[in-house]
């Protein structure tokens, strides 16, 4: 490591602990409040606001109603259960905490009327906040999900709406302590969330606004155990829990519209490095395709006995020299080429040996076409040679050059000595008259004529006027 590289890891491991300590400062912050409007507002100061309290709390339902569809759409989707009891949380929050708010009028006659259902819903999320994120990782497959278990959870929910109800009714006693213990039970399970959070390393994007929003749960419970109703800290208990449930409700919204899981939801970093790694990947599988694309032509246009080019790779050559031709006005020369008696070789010496001396005919062609012609192997032991640029007459000499090269060169095979010829079919390209197949179909009549003739000789196209 390079002293650059060092000193860019340390700037980084100092960036990435200043990161740390800002979220858990702001996860903290509301402390200050709590202990500044403790500590400076005197506690018989009070704000009574009835209406704007129905509002708040009818905001807050609605927002826990719409969040309990968004995450159950989430739930029936993944399969993910921790998912399922983030519904029954918000569900269970909407249900209870709805009276709340609309039972403020009756606090006038009877304060336990509206307020025992805020620690009441308080107490109902915290736990199955906690029970979800004991579940983190559980999955089912999402045909699997019913609604089953959600009406079962709504049942239960208005029954502890009833029984408060009742309770606040027909009770004379002092719930106070009722109150003091929901906050601390409920505080103690949002901490719960966390702190499992924290020992399982549940990391990600969704669990980092998750956590933050539990700590702000949990000191507003502590914010309303130190409150009286109406009075400033309880208000301000208000706002802790809403700014914790906004955050909750940015992640779950963020996660339904990404990928609707909290566990498979990414940070900005983790994105990146994904991002980097699956480049890399395609990167790598893109060279991997290439080659073998490259390889697949090369095999889609060879012969694999001899290497060279198979029928198809040949004719479409012959095309494009073809072409250049005609451009040019150049001489254009094709030979077909065919071993004698082909047959004996393999009924005397064996297939392999054949395939031996197919592969030497191609070793000693091309000692003597130049580099510019092309040989082809078009048929079984016949080929074609093609001679860019050269006229008739040149094309003789190379043609019996290449029918007496092939004759003194007699192929070893297990010590065996095989005598060869071959016949050749020579024609010329005629402009505007010739396609590479009637081209190709003139030279093999050729052909035919050398083997008629005897073998082993070369048959030349004549034109009119010609004498043989
Ligand atoms: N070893 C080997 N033999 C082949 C291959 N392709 C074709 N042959 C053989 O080539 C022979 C061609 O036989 P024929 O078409 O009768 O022609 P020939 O025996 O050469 O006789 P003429 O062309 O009339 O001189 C057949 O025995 C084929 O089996 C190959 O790839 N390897």
């Amino acid at each position: 490591m390079n002293q650059d590289q060092i000193k860019h890891n340390a700037v980084k491991l100092v960036a990435s602990g200043y990161i740390r300590l800002l979220l858990t400062t702001l996860a903290l912050l509301p402390i200050l409040l709590i202990l500044y409007i403790d500590s400076e507002i005197a506690p018989d100061d009070v704000f009574i606001a009835h209406t704007f309290h129905v509002i708040a709390i009818t905001m807050a339902v609605l927002v826990s109603a719409f969040l309990s569809y968004i995450t159950w759409r989430c739930y029936v989707a993944t399969g993910e259960v921790l998912l399922k009891w983030l519904v029954f949380g918000f569900w269970g929050f909407t249900i209870v905490y709805a009276p709340h708010g609309f039972l403020t009028h009756h606090g006038a006659d009877n304060v336990w009327l509206f307020v025992l259902f805020g620690p009441a819903s308080r107490l109902v999320l915290s736990f199955c906040f906690l029970v979800a994120m004991l579940k983190f990782g559980e999955m089912i497959k999402p045909e699997q999900t019913t609604s089953k278990g959600l009406w079962v959870a709504t049942a239960i929910f208005v029954v502890i709406s009833v029984a408060i109800y009742w309770v606040a009714k027909s009770t004379s006693l002092d719930l106070n302590w009722w109150l003091l213990l929901a906050e601390y039970v409920s505080l103690s399970m949002f901490i719960g969330s966390v702190l499992w959070m924290l020992v399982q390393r549940i990391r990600g994007y969704i669990p980092l606004l998750y956590s933050i929003a539990m700590v702000w749960f949990a000191l507003s419970c502590w914010s309303f155990s130190i409150a009286t109703v109406w009075d400033h800290q309880w208000w301000l208990a208000h706002i802790i829990f809403a700014a914790g449930f906004l955050l909750l409700s940015y992640g779950v919204v963020q996660a339904f519209l990404t990928t609707g899981s909290f566990k498979t939801i990414y940070s900005q970093s983790d994105l990146f490095k994904q991002i980097i790694q699956e480049k890399k990947k395609t990167e790598r599988a893109l060279q991997e395709l290439q080659q073998v694309n490259q390889k697949l032509e090369q095999l889609a246009a060879t012969d694999s006995l001899t290497g060279i080019a198979n029928r198809r790779e040949f004719m479409n050559r012959a095309e494009e020299e073809i072409s250049r031709a005609n451009r040019n006005g150049t001489d254009l020369s094709m030979m077909v080429i065919d071993f004698d008696q082909f047959k004996n070789v393999n009924d005397e010496y064996g297939h392999q040996a054949g395939d031996k001396v197919l592969k030497e005919f191609v070793r000693l062609s091309k000692e003597i076409m130049r580099p510019s012609d092309l040989l082809g192997r078009i048929g079984g032991e016949e080929f074609a040679l093609l001679l860019p640029e050269t006229e008739l007459s040149s094309s003789i000499k190379v043609a019996e050059r290449l029918r007496e090269y092939i004759e003194d060169s007699p192929v070893t095979y297990n010590n065996q000595t095989i005598n060869l010829t071959i016949s050749i079919g020579l024609a010329q390209y005629q402009p505007k008259v010739d396609t590479v197949k009637k081209w190709l179909h003139r030279a093999d009549q050729l052909l035919y004529q050398a083997k008629d003739k005897g073998r082993n000789r070369v048959e030349v196209e004549r034109s009119e006027g010609d004498g043989e």
